[in-house]
């Protein structure tokens, strides 16, 4: 039988003396799609970082085989997309997606067609401090689909996204499952998570 890519059981968090999750039990397969939806406050993003090892819990969570921890080895093989990252001043959306390979040697694509499948050609040599909203998430799921990974663990991916992206973005997460990757979601759009397990998450408290 195929390992399990996560298994997390009676998880438990608490945040300044409240708790914020309890007894939650999650596991993922390899090639799974999994939406995590829920209130404001639920404990979705908390669940999330106690995946990528950035929330100490109690219970038992297994990523990838092993205890998630936030170190080089780990981050290889899992990408968080979560809170806009730090742009790298005086780097292009296209040196921004360069420097991904170069880290990470080749990937899932070349720099230049991810500039066109996320429709950041018109762009591409400006720098990403100077983008709307919807044009640096896609700059951000440009980066994180570009590189090599086993897992991907997105934060509301659709935030920012026009209709018509949201559609490409959900076909783009089904062809990297298609080709054995993994992916965690949280989202609060039921329509972009359409063909995705749905997992849903109350409030502890
Ligand atoms: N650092 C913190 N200290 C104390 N409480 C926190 C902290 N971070 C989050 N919380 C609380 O934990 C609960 C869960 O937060 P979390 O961000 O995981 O929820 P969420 O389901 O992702 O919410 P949303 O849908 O609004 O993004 C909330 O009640 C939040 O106020």
């Amino acid at each position: 039988m195929t390992e399990p890519i996560i298994v997390a059981r009676d998880v438990g968090v608490e945040l300044g003396g409240t708790p914020v999750l309890s007894g939650v039990h999650l596991t993922v397969a390899p090639g799974e799609v999994v939406a995590v939806l829920g209130a404001n406050g639920a404990g979705k993003t908390t669940l999330l970082r106690c995946l990528a090892g950035l929330q100490h819990t109690e219970g038992h969570v297994h990523v990838l085989g092993r205890p998630p921890v936030d170190a080089p080895d780990f981050w290889r093989e899992v990408v968080l997309v979560g809170d806009e990252p730090t742009w790298y001043p005086g780097l292009t959306v296209r040196e921004h997606l360069e420097l991904m390979r170069a880290v990470h040697g080749p990937g899932r694509m070349e720099a230049r067609e991810a500039l066109e499948l996320f429709e950041l050609d018109g762009c591409a040599d400006r720098a990403p401090s100077s983008l709307s909203t919807g044009q640096r998430q896609r700059l951000s799921l440009a980066m994180a689909l570009l590189r090599p990974s086993r897992l991907l663990l997105l934060d509301e991916p659709e935030r920012g996204l026009d209709a018509a992206f949201r559609e490409r973005l959900a076909g783009l997460l089904s062809a990297y499952a298609d080709d054995g990757g993994t992916v965690v979601m949280v989202t609060h759009d039921p329509r972009f998570a359409e063909n995705t397990r749905h997992v849903s998450l109350e409030a502890a408290a």
